[in-house]
């Protein structure tokens, strides 16, 4: 099966964003993008039908979470995540680093792996490099994530180099692994926090392992947008130009654009699926909480400016109603609506890029979307 490659097209003249194209063995998709969430096999609430119709062309699952619920033989029986799902396009999976320090408590990292507890039953349980690489093969996602360490926000500098030394020798064992089982992608996790010797350590260590591709991996943990921005700053001109660059748990419209802007080619985040459950919608003009009583007779669609399904067929009013209803439908709307809105922003971006004029770009939607300009 064809591995992972990645074609850089072009250069922003006016920022360090770049145009990019990433081949995978079930499609290929335009850099740079946002890559829709279904930790547990589904982007919450649409169908892969309704991802189809909204361009999506990589979607997220979760190893971690897959592992624990069905459980990665029974999706190994299925044939793999693409049948299971009836998903045909590209799957990203994550390792469950992340899950494993967010979600478990009582947990021991060892160079072994990890041992924690299961985050519902209690159960004792044991992740490692060569564990997640075993059930990410079984999944058969078209673009694997070694298995690291994601410390808190904020970590000391001693702990932060220990915790990236072990990511490091954790990494080797995944590629080990790997290559051992098939060629499927598997991308390295740079991490060291906003220490930018440590980065520069955790670079130096994955890239001589040659990755096909490579993820900024420790933010989006609580720190300050601006701590995020600094630290994509001094990472990612040190990263590979030829290979694809993956921003995890990223994000808001506006770090989406401060990302690209940072040479980010790839971005995931819950934001868009789990606002939408509880009746909030970005739009043009910033956030609109649509279960607020103030739409409860204003029939105007979401966002007047939006082309989507959703803002050409419903009214705020009809969708207040459902979401105070706790109608699905409901959720759907705001749901299809989100994903619509980062989806196209992201189309946006690209344009803006081929145009050389994304630091325009982001003035004229900063403005809009109501944020204050850095
Ligand atoms: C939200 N901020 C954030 N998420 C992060 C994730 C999980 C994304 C994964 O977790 C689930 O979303 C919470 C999704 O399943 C997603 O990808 C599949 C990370 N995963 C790993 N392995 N290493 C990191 O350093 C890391 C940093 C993050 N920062
Ligand atoms: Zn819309």
């Amino acid at each position: 099966m064809k591995p992972i490659t990645y074609e850089l097209m072009k250069t922003c003249k006016q920022t360090g964003a770049r145009l990019g194209r990433v081949h995978t063995p079930h499609g290929s998709f335009d850099t740079p993008t946002f890559m829709p969430v279904g930790t547990l096999a589904t982007v919450k609430t649409m169908s892969p039908e309704e991802l189809e119709e909204l361009n999506a062309n990589i979607i997220l699952s979760n190893t971690y979470h897959l592992w624990l619920r069905p459980g990665d033989d029974i999706i190994g029986e299925a044939g793999g995540l693409h049948q299971f799902m009836n998903w045909n396009k590209a799957i990203l999976t994550d390792s469950g680093g992340f899950q494993v320090f967010s979600l478990s408590d009582r947990r021991e990292i060892k160079e072994e792996g990890v041992h924690f507890r299961h985050h519902l039953s209690g159960e004792k349980l044991f992740l490692s490099p060569e564990k997640a690489m075993q059930i990410q093969n079984v999944l058969g996602s078209d673009i694997m994530m070694a298995f690291d360490e994601c410390p808190p926000y904020p970590a000391t500098y001693d702990y932060m180099k220990a915790s990236v030394e072990r990511t490091s020798r954790w990494a080797e064992r995944c590629l080990e692994a790997h290559l051992r089982q098939n060629d499927q992608g598997l991308f390295g996790i740079i991490q060291g926090g906003e220490y930018e010797d440590l980065r520069k350590q955790s670079i130096e260590d994955l890239t001589s392992l040659d990755f096909p591709g490579y993820a900024v991996g420790g933010l989006s943990v609580g720190e300050p947008k601006h701590i995020m921005n600094e630290v994509l700053e001094f990472t990612t001109p040190l990263m590979p130009s030829n290979k694809p660059r993956y921003l995890m748990g990223v994000g808001s419209p506006d770090s989406l654009i401060d990302g690209a802007i940072r040479g980010i080619d790839m971005f995931d985040c819950v934001l868009p699926t789990r606002i939408a459950r509880n009746g909030t919608c970005m739009t043009s003009f910033g956030r609109l909480v649509v279960r607020n009583a103030k739409y409860a007779r204003d029939f105007r669609p979401i966002d007047e400016k939006c082309e989507c399904h959703v803002c050409k067929n419903y009214s705020r009013a009809y969708i207040r109603h459902l979401i105070k209803c706790n109608e699905t439908f409901g959720f759907r709307l705001t749901t299809y609506h989100n994903l619509y809105f980062l989806l196209n922003l992201m189309r946006k971006v690209r344009k803006a890029i081929s145009e050389d004029r994304l630091g325009d770009f982001k003035k004229a939607f900063f403005e809009q979307y109501g944020l204050n300009q850095p």
